[in-house]
């Protein structure tokens, strides 16, 4: 029992060799969409790529590459050694140096096209050649794909130098945008919410860009000056980085009959998604248009949970366009994002994305990006009237299970069973008018208080709105929930098992709805900061922190990081809002 014990546990990844040996490429190589000539990879002249599943880039190493972070967990569910993660050939692989790695790991990674709709607008106009076929990965470098204990991830770079979709920029990610991404993919996925996974970091002790940012206090909505920053990679990896831009880069090639094998490649590419993320649903077995119409059904349940989630958790994506909705329905791009404080429906802390992508608008403009989702798929079924028809009706009845979903979030949060429409409006009425703390707010209700007065630890008592009656409005409220939640519920039975609800076994279940930590912007900045000045130990405490979010910790966690948002860290750049992503 022992040994079997420490076998199944001891890491079966300890070097790069025995990586190499997991590497399976499952790339459409008859969809390269590159000319023979171009196959190394190394031609980065933003260019129009006009078919294709992927083009060849050779990432671009970072000078001089430091160890920074590696995600335990994910090395731990990987059968990785952590002690991989410092290791000189998975350090030069994973800082963009792809050129010695190991047989039959590839030397030329892959970056893709995408096409880009703005709240259900299609745009080809950041294209720098008005055409859309010169917009996709920008720093955004694929280096392996490895079946792993049965599962196929892809891993990929992020700041891995320029592309063909680079558009003129340096294809650069700084240290600043990567502890950000990096510790919001690893909290994420410990808050139980799908997502891109972290898998390492590592910055350049030598190479900097420069970049705009926000002076020390800054009130102005932009940044006032450019700032020198380290350069560094954080990959990511995913069963796929299939976005629903990219198909829909293929449905408008198939629209608009731009080649003619356009309405072919769609279809490969519909066939690639499902194999690389719906396998364990779709039967291979069925026709095209049948898997056309199971992958909008899924999909589409994914994604209304996916968004549920975020808003249980609190996470607003900030720039939820097509090209950031990773078709197989989990979280991707960390670069807008941001973890309300203060709860407000409109929170939104990208100062360029527009209250169509704030925080209680994600529902919405989740339903626009399943709309283009599907409107790429319909060539398709041009030919099959009826699977049309399905197909838009699966398009309509978008609102009614996003908003069944959240109505069981909701009322997750709040310990019930069921949804009650004028609890939670008066609910969401005070919550503004208070303010409340968001996180703190639903784990001081999850511990079941008796009076107000722990909820008043999450209140914003200086930005009151309507101080006057608050306390015996929320009295009256906290009443009302106690009724259906508190009291009774000895007598309460689970629906599913049978058994009685104790109030005990309702606080631990809200406890696992609610977390306790969230990753609010204000303790980013000192551990980005700090990271800046070569010292990663609040990168790493922060880690530690956030990816146990549901559990109590310790005291000191606690007075650290569970607390109102500071009063001088209001409507400052950098710490309430960003206005930059990379
Ligand atoms: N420094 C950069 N160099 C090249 N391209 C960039 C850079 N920053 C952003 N881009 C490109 O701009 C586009 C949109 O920006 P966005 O912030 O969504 O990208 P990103 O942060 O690189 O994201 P993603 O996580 O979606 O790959 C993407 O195509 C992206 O690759
Ligand atoms: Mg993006």
């Amino acid at each position: 029992m022992i040994n079997q014990l420490s076998q199944e546990t001891s890491p079966t990844v300890a070097t790069l060799d025995d990586l190499a040996k997991l590497a399976n490429y499952s790339l459409m190589d008859t969809l390269n969409g590159d000319p023979d000539a171009k196959q190394n990879g190394i031609d980065y002249v933003p260019r129009q790529v006009f078919t294709g599943h992927y083009v060849p880039v050779k990432p671009t190493p970072i000078e001089d590459p430091e160890y920074v972070a590696h995600s335990k967990t994910f090395f731990s569910e990987l059968g990785f050694a952590d002690s991989m993660a410092q290791s000189a050939d998975f350090v030069r692989m994973f800082s963009g140096d792809i050129s010695q790695v190991p047989e039959p790991m590839r030397k030329v990674g892959w970056a893709c096209g995408y096409a880009l709709s703005i709240f259900g607008t299609e745009y080809t106009q950041q294209c720098p050649f008005g055409t859309g076929n010169g917009y996709g990965d920008g720093r955004a470098v694929s280096v392996l794909e490895a079946v792993i204990k049965g599962q196929r991830w892809e891993m990929q770079l992020k700041g891995g130098g320029r592309t063909p979709y680079c558009r003129g920029a340096d294809g650069r990610a700084v240290l600043r945008s990567s502890v950000r991404e990096f510790l919001a993919q690893e909290h994420m996925h410990a808050l139980g919410v799908p997502t891109s996974r972290s898998l390492s970091l590592y910055v350049s002790k030598t190479e900097t860009v420069k970049r705009p940012w926000y002076s020390q206090g800054s009130h102005s909505p932009d940044p006032d000056r450019l700032i020198t920053e380290a350069v560094a990679i954080s990959t990511r990896v995913a069963p796929s980085f299939i976005r629903v831009g990219q198909l829909e880069l293929f449905g408008r090639r198939a629209r608009k009959q731009e080649h003619p094998k356009a309405l072919e490649e769609l279809e490969q590419l519909m066939l690639h998604l499902v194999e690389r993320e719906y396998a364990d649903v779709i039967d291979q077995q069925l026709t095209s248009a049948e898997k056309v119409l199971l992958l909008a059904r899924e999909f589409r349940s994914r994604l209304t949970s996916l968004v549920a989630n975020w808003i249980r958790v609190g996470y607003c994506q900030g720039n939820f366009n097509s090209d950031n909705c990773a078709a197989g329905g989990f979280t991707l791009d960390y670069g807008p994002f941001g973890f309300c404080d203060v709860f407000n429906p409109q929170y939104q802390p990208w100062t360029g994305g527009g209250q169509h992508f704030a925080f209680l608008n994600q529902p919405v403009a989740a339903e626009r990006n399943f709309l283009m989702f599907c409107t790429a798929l319909s060539p398709l079924l041009a030919s099959k009237p009826d699977d049309l028809e399905q197909l838009q009706q699966l398009v309509n009845g978008f609102s009614t299970e996003m908003q069944a979903q959240m109505e069981q979030m909701w009322a997750a949060k709040l310990g019930l069973s069921t949804f009650h429409p004028a609890l939670f409006n008066e609910l969401e009425t005070l919550m503004v008018q208070t303010p409340v703390d968001y996180t703190i707010f639903f784990r001081e209700l999850s511990a079941l208080p008796s009076d107000i007065e722990p909820l008043k630890k999450s209140f914003y008592q200086d930005l009151q709105r309507a101080p006057e009656g608050l306390d015996l409005r929320w009295s009256a409220w906290l009443t009302q929930w106690q009724s259906l939640v508190g009291s009774s519920t000895e007598a309460k039975t689970d629906a599913k098992t049978g058994q009685p609800h104790t109030r005990e076994e309702i606080a631990r279940q809200m406890k696992l709805v609610n977390p306790k930590y969230s990753l609010r912007e204000w303790l980013l900045v000192p551990a980005y900061s700090q990271a800046s000045e070569g010292d990663y130990s609040l990168v790493r405490e922060l880690q530690a922190v956030m990816t146990q979010p549901y559990a109590e910790q310790s005291q000191e966690v606690e007075d650290k990081y569970y607390r109102l948002k500071a009063s001088e860290f209001f409507a400052v750049g950098g710490l309430s809002y960003l206005s930059c992503s990379s």
